[in-house]
């Protein structure tokens, strides 16, 4: 069971630069890493560490700009985009902190449309299975505007779930949730690791991290710790010593003088699964 479902081979994200090479952004820096099948990581850091690049990267929804990186024994930076598309529909499964539902669709078709995007027609006993996974069987006909938050992320939950994925990444998906759903959102993905689920999640909320096996701390870009069956307050410990570290720049940066410069928003196109 302690076959990797996810390996990173230094894998470097950069970003700008181009005629102004002190102006590149090195938002990963030779990351290496091996996610076990089966297990619930969590991914931490201070703002502009790296979080963000690094599910994205691992996820193939972002290509590094040097290293690799493995789903099971594909390497990811190898393929094609198209492979890519079609790899991330049937292989990955993600949550965003904004559930990203279509309002017009109820929660059965809302569920069913990673199916209908990897050429299938939905059989319905699944997907109201994976709804009932989830405890949302009774609400399949239930459009997202008439439930709540927490059912919201719990139905896309379910739609990242239904195609069986190997991984299943979350960025803050309990960033929207009161304390209450996000525990039972939180619970609910425990039990899927526990039946077998690889999950891998960015929170900055320690609560939700004491919910994995593993928390990773990213720094300018590089993981400087970890924790293994964290508590709250071990994991909120250590967040507050890596934000009390004075950071030279908002992530590793080739030039010294662009540190200033640095605090760049992390605001940017998500790519679309
Ligand atoms: N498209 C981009 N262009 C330029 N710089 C970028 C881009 N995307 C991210 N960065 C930079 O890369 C670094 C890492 O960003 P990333 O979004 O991965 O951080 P994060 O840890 O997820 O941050 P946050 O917690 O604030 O969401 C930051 O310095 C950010 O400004």
């Amino acid at each position: 069971m302690n076959e990797a479902a996810v390996r990173l081979r230094s894998v470097t994200r950069s970003y700008g630069g181009g005629k102004h090479p002190e102006n590149t952004v090195t938002a990963l820096d030779r990351v290496s890493l091996d996610i076990p099948r089966g297990t619930f990581t969590a991914v931490m850091g201070p703002s502009g560490s790296g979080k963000s690049t690094l599910l994205q990267c691992t996820a193939g929804l972002d290509r590094p700009t040097a290293g690799r990186v493995f789903l099971g024994e594909t390497d990811l930076t190898r393929l094609s985009e198209k492979k890519l598309t079609l790899l991330r529909r049937k292989r990955i499964g993600f949550v965003f902190q904004s559930f990203n539902l279509l309002p017009a669709l109820t929660a059965e078709q809302n569920v069913g449309l990673p199916l209908r995007l990897a050429g299938h027609r939905p059989r319905r006993a699944d997907v109201l299975d994976v709804l009932g996974q989830v405890g949302l069987r009774e609400r399949a006909g239930h459009r997202p505007g008439e439930l709540s938050g927490g059912q919201q992320q719990r139905v896309a939950l379910a739609r990242a779930l239904v195609t069986r994925p190997e991984v299943l990444f979350g960025d803050e998906p309990t960033g929207a949730l009161d304390s209450t759903t996000s525990r039972e959102v939180l619970t609910l993905l425990r039990g899927m690791v526990d039946a077998g689920q690889t999950v891998i999640m960015v929170t900055h909320d320690p609560v939700a991290a004491s919910f994995a096996d593993r928390v990773l701390f990213l720094a300018d870009g590089r993981i400087v710790d970890e924790l293994a069956a964290p508590s709250v307050e071990r994991v909120a410990a250590r967040m507050a010593d890596l934000s009390a570290v004075p950071r030279t720049t908002g992530g590793a940066t080739a030039g010294a003088a662009a540190g200033a410069a640095m605090e760049l928003s992390t605001d940017r196109t998500v790519a679309s699964c």
